[in-house]
């Protein structure tokens, strides 16, 4: 059976561990034949990492440590992934970091260090990404980041990151039209909430999914399986028409007023 995936190389960006979105991406994106490489953050991510590969039975094309904070490390890690690959087709983008003071309280209390410290690693690094991918992009291609309803909807506690947010979809739109000359596609995928290691960081996340559970049109939350495959969706063929798009993967979440 031919696959959706098969001959396409993909850049995994954000796999700490098995909860991670990065990795229920990963997974979608294998069952679809994609070659895949892997960038990290920590020596400790590198471990987890290795494990769930080896565990998974997944040969990654390569594994290469990127901080998306500092923009000499990335370009660093796409000058090695272009140099090993050659031609790069998809990016997944699945990171992001506030300090745990700017997720919860007032809003009107973060610091200007804590705000600029969830743009620079949620929002700006997918433009620095964007324009190391790109070079390597030489065929078109996708890139797909992962925002949330906070970009949105006021979403109590998200406070920082609902900002980071909102400038990551607004980010993403501008680089669709940059880039879409290029005939490289930027999509975004919202996901409803999954409880994952950063997820942990926001106060009061329990609520979030039992309120999903009891008012969600389909009355469950999600799960990463469902956000990998909407993602893969992003980074196929069959997508090939759509880009600066936010494709809300949250069991229908988005659509309640009160
Ligand atoms: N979990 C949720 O409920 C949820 C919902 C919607 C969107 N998201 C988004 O999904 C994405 C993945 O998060 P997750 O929930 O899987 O959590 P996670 O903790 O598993 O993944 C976050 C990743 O970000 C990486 N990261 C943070 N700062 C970095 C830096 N400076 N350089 C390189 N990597 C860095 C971490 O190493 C980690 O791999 C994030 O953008 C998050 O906001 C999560």
């Amino acid at each position: 059976m031919s696959q959706l995936l098969t001959g396409k190389t993909i850049v995994v960006m954000g796999v700490a561990n098995e909860r991670s979105i990065a990795w229920g991406i990963t997974q979608s994106l294998h069952g679809q034949g994609a070659k895949l490489i892997f960038t990290y953050r920590k020596d400790r991510s590198l471990e987890k990492l290795k494990k769930l590969l080896e565990e998974n039975r997944i040969e990654p094309k390569l594994v290469v440590q990127c901080d998306v904070s500092d923009d000499a490390s990335i370009q660093a890690a796409f000058d090695k992934i272009g140099t090993e690959a050659g031609v790069i087709h998809g990016v997944v983008h699945s990171l992001a970091y506030a300090d745990k003071e700017g997720l919860s309280g007032e809003f009107s209390d973060i610091s200007r260090a804590g705000y600029m410290t969830a743009q620079d690693a949620s929002s700006y690094s997918l433009i620095a990404v964007a324009r190391e991918a790109k070079k390597w992009m030489t065929e078109g291609g996708s890139i797909v980041t992962q925002s949330y309803i906070g970009a949105e909807r006021v979403v109590k506690n998200y406070n920082v990151m609902g900002v980071a947010k909102a400038a990551l979809e607004a980010s993403m739109r501008y680089l669709a039209e940059d880039l879409g000359k290029h005939g490289i596609r930027v999509n975004a995928v919202s996901a409803g909430a999954v409880r994952t290691l950063s997820a942990k960081g926001v106060a009061g996340f329990n609520e979030i999914l039992s309120t999903t559970e009891e008012r969600a049109p389909l009355r469950r939350n999600i799960d990463s399986a469902e956000v990998g495959d909407a993602t893969m969706f992003l980074l196929s063929d069959l997508s090939r028409g759509v880009t600066g798009e936010v494709l809300h993967v949250d069991a229908g979440m988005h659509i309640l007023g009160l």
